[in-house]
């Protein structure tokens, strides 16, 4: 099937609707997920910095409970007097604390004396808090936040490194990382004497983050790594606390763009990675440096990480919802292109039904050509064409008939020529035979016709051809039809079925018309010619047009033997006259 130029245009023009949707449809969605990652980075970032905001807060909510219990004078009365009944109530306010911080595996005041001796010591096991009397209470002097936060100023903190506890009798917190705060108590008239024991806190790592991140929006995952890019939290635990097991396992070798995180050439970095092959997830990580007052100070390295695919979900959803909107719009743009198409294309199919009329002969009228437009100049131009086509069509119709007119026609005396009056003949004959009549044919030859020209010249010659027919004219009757069939011979096909005798009579008045005087060179002379007429009937001087032509001429050679200036029958009886 052959496409019409207005379902190609149409088609043309809703392909490329098709492909402008489509391509913005593909754009918008790039840009969309561009943008949903950029943002899930951003809202990550900040959640890192909530995160590590908290961090401090809970250190420095550690800081002020070990504060008030190294400043409190029941410490001093269990440090320096070993008074039972302060330990108690110091041991039930220690339960208060881990009551109300979960995240406390441990809560402890150690003497500077008896090798680190605990006095008071409150440890969570199996959920329920537990108080560790007597001769299960150990000596603890050899410990770095025993043996360094001694030699710290009043109210300086000391911080642990982050670590797997495998202290022992440390209850839940046993083979847990945990990070241990302890804080240096001074009798309050000697802040700058020697330190009387310390006052510790073991902190749940795992529970600590949980619940700190516990309100940030899900599914977040939480990583966790030291100054030194050691992975303390990871959802792989068999990555963190590699140290711990004598190996390395370092948040830079997982995700190289963190080694600037690491080495403090920028607090905070965000990044694709990949969890395992078929997960990959957007982070965001914030370095924290150590809080004012700790020592030492201890950086931590946090991150949050979502899976891409949650983030991008709605780019799905933005990629449905743009490609259900691109199949409408193609389709409508469809229906507008083919109606633009229809209309552009309707004056072309009126202009080539035009045109393909003209051919045919029709003239259109109903052409497009009050358009301001390329096709209004084209309808105009074609009317312009039709109407000289038209004029010369016409002229080239006068031409063809001014030409049949001389083929057929003597130039001299506008007479029917010979082969015009044998048609004629001939179509008389037809009729004349049809209808059982007769036809009568005169054959006319003028007597003394070339002594004129040999005398008066040729130009008056013609006149005088001129003034014979003009005199022949006037004595026949208007159906009579005389024509030259070339020289000074002429013919008439007389009109009717006539009589012998009204024949007769019409050949003597043709020789009398003919036989006066004609005047020629301006009427200053005359002439005189005569004729010799011969008469020939159908059918029985000749069946066909020659014959009877032949007839006639025949006769009229008879009349000029007779002596001219009379006529001849053809046929043997018909009478003869001068
Ligand atoms: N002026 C003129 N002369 C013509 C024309 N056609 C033929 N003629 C001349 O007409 C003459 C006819 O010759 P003829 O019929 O022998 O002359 P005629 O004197 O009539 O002779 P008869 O018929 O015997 O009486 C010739 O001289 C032709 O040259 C024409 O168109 N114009």
């Amino acid at each position: 099937m052959k496409l019409r130029m207005a379902h190609k245009l149409a088609l043309l023009l809703a392909g490329i609707g098709l492909a402008a949707a489509l391509l913005m449809a593909v754009l918008a969605e790039r840009v969309g997920r561009t943008l949903l990652v950029e943002g899930a980075q951003e809202a990550l970032l900040t959640s890192t910095q909530v995160l590590a905001r908290r961090v401090e807060v809970m250190q420095a909510n550690v800081a002020r409970d070990l504060r008030i219990v190294a400043e409190h004078p029941l410490t001093l009365r269990v440090l320096k007097d070993n008074e039972a009944d302060a330990a108690d109530r110091l041991a039930r306010w220690f339960e208060v604390s881990m009551h109300s911080q979960p995240a406390y595996f441990q809560m402890r005041l150690i003497s500077a004396a008896d090798y680190g001796l605990e006095r008071v010591r409150i440890d969570r096991h199996q959920g329920q808090l537990l108080r560790i009397e007597d001769d299960a209470l150990q000596e603890k002097a050899h410990f770095p936040y025993v043996s360094e936060a001694l030699a710290l100023p009043a109210q300086e903190l000391f911080s642990s490194e982050i670590a797997i506890n495998h202290e022992d009798g440390a209850h839940d917190g046993l083979e847990q990382p945990t990070a241990i705060f302890s804080m240096p108590v001074y009798a309050p008239n000697a802040p700058n004497g020697k330190a009387l024991g310390v006052v510790v806190i073991n902190v749940d790592l795992r529970n600590t983050f949980a619940l700190l991140a516990q309100d940030l929006p899900k599914p977040y995952q939480l990583f966790l790594a030291n100054g030194e890019g050691d992975i303390l939290l990871h959802p792989d635990a068999a990555l963190t606390f590699g140290f711990d097991r004598g190996e390395r396992h370092l948040i830079q070798s997982s995700m190289p763009a963190l080694a600037a995180v690491v080495d403090g050439s920028t607090d905070h970095a965000v990044l694709d990675f990949n969890m395992d092959t078929s997960h990959p997830m957007v982070a965001a990580f914030t370095r924290m440096d150590g809080a004012p007052h700790t020592a030492p100070p201890r950086t931590l390295i946090l991150g949050l990480a979502q899976p891409a695919r949650e983030i991008l979900a709605r780019a799905e959803q933005l990629r449905r919802t743009l490609l259900g909107l691109a199949v409408p719009v193609a389709l409508g743009g469809l229906v507008l292109a083919f109606v633009l198409a229809r209309t552009f294309t309707r004056p072309l199919a009126q202009l080539e039904r035009a045109a393909h009329g003209f051919g045919q002969g029709d003239v259109a009228t109903d052409l497009p050509i009050d358009r301001h437009d390329e096709i209004g100049t084209l309808a105009r131009s074609f009317v312009h064409m039709q109407h000289c086509v038209g004029n010369q069509l016409q002229t080239l119709r006068e031409n063809q008939q001014t030409l049949e007119r001389l083929s057929q026609h003597d130039s001299l005396t506008g007479l029917p020529n010979r082969r015009f009056f044998m048609q004629l003949l001939e179509q008389a004959l037809v009729r004349a035979q049809r209808h059982g009549q007769t036809v009568d044919l005169m054959f006319i030859d003028l007597d003394g016709f070339k002594p004129v020209n040999d005398q008066f010249g040729h130009e008056c010659g013609d006149q005088v051809l001129q003034t014979v027919v003009r005199q022949l004219r006037a004595g026949l009757r208007e159906a009579d039809i005389l024509a030259r069939l070339g020289g000074d011979e002429f013919v008439v096909l007389l009109d009717g079925a006539l009589e012998q005798d009204t024949c007769a009579t019409l050949a003597a008045k043709v020789i009398e018309l003919i036989s006066a005087p004609i005047a020629i060179w301006q009427g200053h002379t005359t002439v005189r010619v005569g004729a010799s007429i011969g008469l020939a009937r159908y059918p029985q001087d000749g069946r066909t047009a020659y014959e009877l032509l032949r007839s006639a001429d025949r006769a009229m050679y008879a009349a000029k033997e007779a002596g001219k200036g009379c006529w001849r029958f053809a046929t043997s009886g018909g009478q003869s006259a001068s």
